[in-house]
């Protein structure tokens, strides 16, 4: 995944090849503009600098199919950069939309044209592996090369803040501060100020840099979730000294070894589930299943923070680690999909510039509700709802 902050070099390069294609096929303008790569203290940059920038394509023509279950919608889709608009791969192949890559790539076929319903009913059965011969025959064999091949990568990582964060170590404290500034005023908001007893859950937590830099200052209590068992070894040892802030203490309390893909929260003890840097190794179909198992996790005012590479447009297939970047329109569809809401959708600022841009969501399960003053109004139960 972290490949993605480096990944953007290869795949301008194969935009690049596109570009010289398209150029002399003079379908597109010229008002091309280069980028230059500014470097900053304590960063390790790629070797090349950036060249044209990002998700400035006409989308191909849309496949039969999807023209004629919704042309409309797939063309607004398209033309705002979603699910339906051409992506790339990190070998240099055009997919004209993400249900041709990820029929491609996992065999699947619930992508923008399946309905929200249809994908919570196939949720369950996905969580539990039960795939019937219908899912066997459309390439259950591709999904689980799909995953292996990403844990393979991840296995060959340093456990290292360098390692989960591929070279770019330099990124951990804009990071930190960046979600801080996030959160702070969500928890306040949410949960008011009285004194609670929080509990969050880090999603593919590594080596615990986001729990032990950031959550635990928040949080009385943090799960991780991690597949990789030398990651999580790591955040183990790391994590092993309790926090104690006077009589309030914080700890990592648990720790499982388990992909998100098949992995179910714990029903209502989150506050806050936290997801960073991971959910790109998710096909659509298992984000949309892992969102839905996790809602049962969440406290009755809780919230998901999804923090994630964005791309200018589409997608960007990573075939290094098996990893897509969805652009901030293909999330959103996706978000819909997962029956979810954004809260609270900010920037992540301070990162050098060659990288992917990086957002935070906040997501929630139910219409948050507007005041007549514009602001959003404050869960019902906050701040006196206390937990155990
Ligand atoms: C870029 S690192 C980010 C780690 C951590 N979130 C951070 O920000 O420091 C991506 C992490 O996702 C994990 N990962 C890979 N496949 C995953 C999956 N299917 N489910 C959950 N995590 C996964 C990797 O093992 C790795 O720890």
């Amino acid at each position: 995944m972290f490949s993605h902050l480096w990944s953007k070099q290869w795949h301008l390069t194969c935009r690049n090849f596109f570009f010289a294609k398209s150029y002399f096929l003079k379908v597109f303008s010229t008002k091309w503009t280069r980028r230059k790569k500014k470097p900053q203290r304590g960063c390790i940059y790629a070797k090349k600098p950036l060249q044209k920038p990002l998700g400035r394509f006409e989308p191909f023509p849309y496949s039969s199919s999807t023209r004629a279950s919704s042309s409309r919608l797939a063309a607004a889709a398209a033309a705002a950069g979603g699910m339906d608009s051409r992506g790339f791969d990190s070998a240099g192949r055009v997919f004209s939309n993400a249900t041709e890559m990820w029929a491609e790539e996992i065999g699947s076929t619930v992508t923008a044209t399946t309905s929200a319903a249809a994908e919570a009913e196939a949720a369950p059965t996905a969580a539990a592996g039960n795939g019937g011969a219908e899912e066997e025959a459309s390439g259950e064999g591709k999904r689980k090369e799909w995953y292996s091949k990403a844990i393979a990568y991840w296995q060959g990582v340093e456990a290292s803040t360098e390692g989960v964060l591929g070279g770019y170590g330099c990124v951990n404290d804009a990071d930190v501060k960046g979600s801080d500034a996030f959160l702070r005023p969500l928890l306040a908001e949410r949960f008011g100020t009285a004194k609670r007893h929080l509990v969050a859950l880090d999603c593919g937590s590594g080596i615990g840099r986001v729990t032990k830099n950031f959550l635990l200052r928040h949080f009385n209590e943090v799960d991780l979730v991690e597949p990789v068992s030398h990651f999580l070894e790591v955040a183990r040892e790391n994590l092993t000294v309790c926090m104690d802030q006077g009589e309030d203490s914080h700890k990592a309390a648990n720790f499982y070894c388990v992909p998100l893909q098949d992995f179910t929260p714990e029903e209502g003890r989150y506050d806050v589930i936290w997801i960073q840097w991971c959910i790109g190794q998710l096909p659509d179909d298992d984000f949309i299943s892992f969102f839905n198992r996790a809602k049962v996790g969440l406290k009755p005012d809780g919230f998901f923070v999804l923090k994630e590479n964005i791309a200018r447009n589409g997608f960007v297939l990573d075939k290094v680690d098996n990893s897509v970047t969805r652009s901030d329109p293909y999330f959103r569809e996706l978000f819909k999909k997962c029956g979810l809401y954004i809260l609270s959708v900010k920037d992540q600022k301070e990162l050098p510039e060659e990288l992917f841009a990086v957002k935070m969501y906040a997501l929630v399960t139910s219409q948050p509700k507007i005041q007549n003053s514009g602001k959003r109004r404050r869960p019902k139960n906050s701040p006196r709802m206390i937990r155990s």
